[in-house]
């Protein structure tokens, strides 16, 4: 068990879907601290970022395009072992297959246009944490 920081995006869906209180107030209950918390319009350099990964995959264009429908909310959480617990509440990938329970599986859905929106970006591990925290809070 360590302390760790993890980083939380609502995506615009979650925003526009007003769920932000409900991500914030689970994440409260299960006692973990709110340590940094703002709105952010993500720029496509932020994002080439975040998704290193994903950036010659062929839905990268709609995951830039998705994260851009709206702002988003960044915050930054603490706690013991708060980074797999976090990573679990948000759910599996796909809304349509994440379990009731987590973020993904009752507040997101499939949407009619076939863009995958799921709601929720949590950090898979203590590094990831420390890599994306750099990019969305370069401040802190
Ligand atoms: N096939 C796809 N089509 C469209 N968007 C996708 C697809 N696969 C992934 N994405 C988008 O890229 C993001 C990152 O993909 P990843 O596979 O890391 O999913 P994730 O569940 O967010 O992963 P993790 O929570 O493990 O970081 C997803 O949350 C989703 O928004």
């Amino acid at each position: 068990m360590s302390e760790q920081r993890t980083l939380v995006l609502v995506k615009p869906d979650g925003v526009k879907a007003q769920h932000i209180g409900d991500i914030i107030a689970r994440i409260e209950h299960k006692g973990y601290k709110i340590e940094a918390l703002k709105m952010i319009n993500a720029t496509k350099e932020q994002l080439a970022k975040h998704y290193q990964d994903k950036v010659n995959a062929p839905f990268f264009p709609e995951l830039v395009s998705y994260m851009q429908e709206g702002p988003i909310a960044g915050i930054i959480v603490a706690g013991t072992n708060v980074v797999p617990i976090i990573h679990k509440m948000a759910g599996a990938t796909n809304p349509g297959e994440a379990d009731w329970g987590t973020v993904r599986g009752d507040f997101g859905r499939e949407w009619p246009d076939g863009n995958l929106r799921n709601v929720i970006h949590t950090s898979d591990s203590p590094s990831e944490a420390d890599r994306e925290i750099e990019i969305w809070f370069p401040e802190l």
